[in-house]
C-alpha cells in the first residue's frame, strides 16, 4: 500500500525527467500499480483511513512521485457534495496525452500545491481552461475525454509531472498574483 513515505520530494531528480511511455498491452506491473495508486487517492481523500496512516489529501498522483519514471497518472475528484457521493472524475491513465486545448486559460484562485513539495509555494498557477485528452485506461481500452474547470487543472498538473515540471515552474516570479486579461480564476 502505498504511503507517504513512498512519496519522493523537490530536489529528487527523478521529479525533473521526462516519464517514459507505458509499453502496450499493459502489464501486470503497471496495471497493479496504477490500482494502487488510486487506492492512495481513496484513502488520502477518507478522514480516517488519512489520519491512521498519516496522509496529506490528495486528487491526483504521478507515477514519477513514487520513483517510478512511467507515464501513468491516477485523478480521483469527489464531487463535493454529500447528497451526491459520486466522483466527477475517477480514472488510472496511461500514456495521457493532451490532444487539444481552449484558448481560455484559468487557475485556482487559492493556488496549487503538491505531495512532493512540503512548503507552501503561493501564487496563480495559470493553465488550459478546457483539455482534449486521449489516454488508455486500465483494461487497455484508448479512451478521449474533454475536461474542463478544475477536473481539466487536476490532470494538467499531473501531466506536467510526467514532464518533469512542478507546479511553481508555472508561477510568475515578479508578480506571483499577476494575470492576463480574460484568465479564468476557478474559486
Ligand atoms: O501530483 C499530485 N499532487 O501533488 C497532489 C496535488 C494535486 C493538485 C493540487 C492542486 C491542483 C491540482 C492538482
Ligand atoms: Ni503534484
Amino acid at each position: 500500500m502505498i504511503t507517504m513515505k513512498d512519496i519522493i520530494r523537490e530536489g529528487n531528480p527523478t521529479l525533473r525527467e521526462v516519464a517514459e511511455e507505458v509499453v502496450l498491452p499493459l502489464s501486470d506491473e503497471d496495471i497493479k500499480l496504477g490500482e494502487e495508486m488510486m487506492e492512495f487517492l481513496h484513502n488520502s481523500q477518507d478522514p480516517v483511513k488519512a489520519e491512521e496512516l498519516g496522509l496529506r489529501g490528495g486528487v491526483g498522483l504521478a507515477a514519477p512521485q513514487l520513483d517510478i519514471s512511467k507515464r501513468i497518472i491516477a485523478v480521483h475528484v469527489p464531487s463535493g457534495d454529500l447528497e451526491n457521493p459520486e466522483p466527477t472524475l475517477s480514472a488510472v491513465m496511461y500514456n495521457p496525452k493532451i490532444l487539444s486545448h481552449s484558448v481560455q486559460d484559468a487557475c485556482l484562485g487559492e493556488g496549487e500545491g503538491c505531495l512532493s513539495v512540503d512548503r507552501e509555494v503561493p501564487g496563480y498557477v495559470v493553465r488550459h481552461n478546457k483539455i482534449t485528452l486521449s489516454y488508455v485506461d486500465a483494461s487497455g481500452v484508448k479512451q478521449k475525454i474533454r475536461l474542463k474547470n478544475y477536473e481539466a487543472i487536476v490532470v494538467q498538473h499531473e501531466i506536467d509531472h510526467l514532464n518533469g515540471v512542478m507546479f511553481y515552474d508555472h508561477i510568475n516570479q515578479e508578480n506571483p498574483y499577476a494575470l492576463k486579461d480574460g484568465v479564468l480564476v476557478i474559486e
